[in-house]
């Protein structure tokens, strides 16, 4: 098992009487991806400050490698690269310039320098550019350049903030994959922040949702949805030959199941869905149920000699969670079924 190396206990930071950061507790281990996600205001830049050393907390306690950031915010920053949303360069001198820089000021051997700004610069992509004044950067190889900046001095977390914000839709993926592929080379911790799910759904190994400063549920993607969409019914659709109403009957009285509707028409009018599925030759079904009745579904259609063309079960992935948890959000911090933290 994989060592912790950024354990958060309880945080909580305040501005102006207003909790941006609520009792937040969460542990991260050597190599993970993990994002933090949640709209505007949400608390994660807060929460990167703080373990950065750079905010103190209110209440809680961080430890980063081990180490108090508001007590040692030097040797963190030592291990700890940051990348802000927009990071700055002198604009006058080339990428290569600008790395040997930032690694002689991180203590790095001036003869190793150079290497290492050249390997990063290719491992980035960056090496056409090399020398190349970063005033002439696009903001995509910007952030490459940032990320190859944050790496010079071998940190051991990096933590990014909205990495890919500004960056066009090709230029983010390959950004994602890099940030993917030097993780696993160099077994580095990677902490991004985001407000766009289908980013961290594609490279984090966790995410932890942010409403409001608290941490509403962490996981991974499957873990998050069954513990968010614990209470929903399962809902499977049924693409079969036109349905008779023995058969709608027998599917509702299956045990787990909640409802069974025709989808076609409005779903209330079984004698207009069927009229339409017979013309059409096939109808389709909804059926709710509390466990998977795929198999009984199956069996019964196919043994009341009616065609069975597809039956599928709806997942539920970071839409669904982000129109019920962001877009909903101040209704179900309200509400009484909103789930408390969850571990995966
Ligand atoms: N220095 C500050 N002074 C006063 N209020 C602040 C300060 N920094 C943050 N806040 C408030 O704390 C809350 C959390 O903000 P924070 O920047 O941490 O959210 P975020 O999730 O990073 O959002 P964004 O994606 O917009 O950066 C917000 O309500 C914000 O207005």
């Amino acid at each position: 098992m994989a060592e912790t190396v950024i354990d958060i206990q309880a945080l909580t930071k305040s501005y102006n009487g207003v909790k941006a950061v609520d009792q937040l507790s969460l542990q991260i281990k050597r190599g993970e991806i993990f994002g933090l996600l949640g709209p505007n205001g949400a608390g994660k830049s807060t929460t990167i400050l703080m373990l950065l050393g750079l905010s103190e907390p209110d209440e809680g306690s961080i430890n980063v490698l081990g180490l108090d950031p508001a007590r040692e915010p030097i040797p963190v920053k030592r291990k700890v690269g940051y990348l802000p949303d927009d990071v700055g360069f002198y604009e006058d001198r080339t990428g290569l310039e600008n790395l040997v820089l930032t690694a002689r000021l991180n203590q790095v051997p001036e003869a190793e320098a150079k290497e290492r700004a050249y390997q990063l610069l290719e491992s980035v992509g960056l090496q056409h550019a090399a020398h190349k004044k970063t005033g002439a950067y696009s903001r995509g190889m910007r952030q490459r350049l940032g990320l190859a900046d944050v790496l010079i001095k071998a940190p051991e977390i990096i933590i990014l903030d909205e990495p890919t914000l500004g960056i066009d839709p090709k230029g983010m993926d390959e950004l994602l994959a890099l940030i993917r592929s030097l993780s696993e080379e160099q077994g580095l911790t990677v902490l991004l922040s985001s407000h766009q799910l289908h980013q961290v759904q594609q490279i984090c190994d966790r995410v932890g949702l942010f409403v409001r400063g608290r941490l509403l549920a962490e996981g991974n993607i499957a873990s998050l949805s069954r513990s968010l969409f614990a209470d929903d019914p399962l809902q499977i659709t049924v693409e079969s030959g036109p349905l008779n109403h023995g058969l709608l009957e027998r599917i509702r009285a299956i045990p787990g199941v909640r409802h069974a509707e025709p989808a076609d028409g409005d779903g209330t009018d079984l004698a207009a869905a069927s009229a339409e599925a017979e013309s059409a030759g096939r109808s389709r079904m909804i059926v709710g149920s509390d466990t998977d009745c795929s198999d009984a579904i199956a069996r019964m259609i196919i043994e009341d000699g009616v065609a069975l063309f597809g039956l599928q079960r709806k997942e539920y992935g970071l839409d669904e969670i982000y129109h019920r948890y962001f877009e909903g959000g101040e209704q179900h911090e309200q509400g009484s079924s909103r789930p408390e933290a969850q571990q995966a």
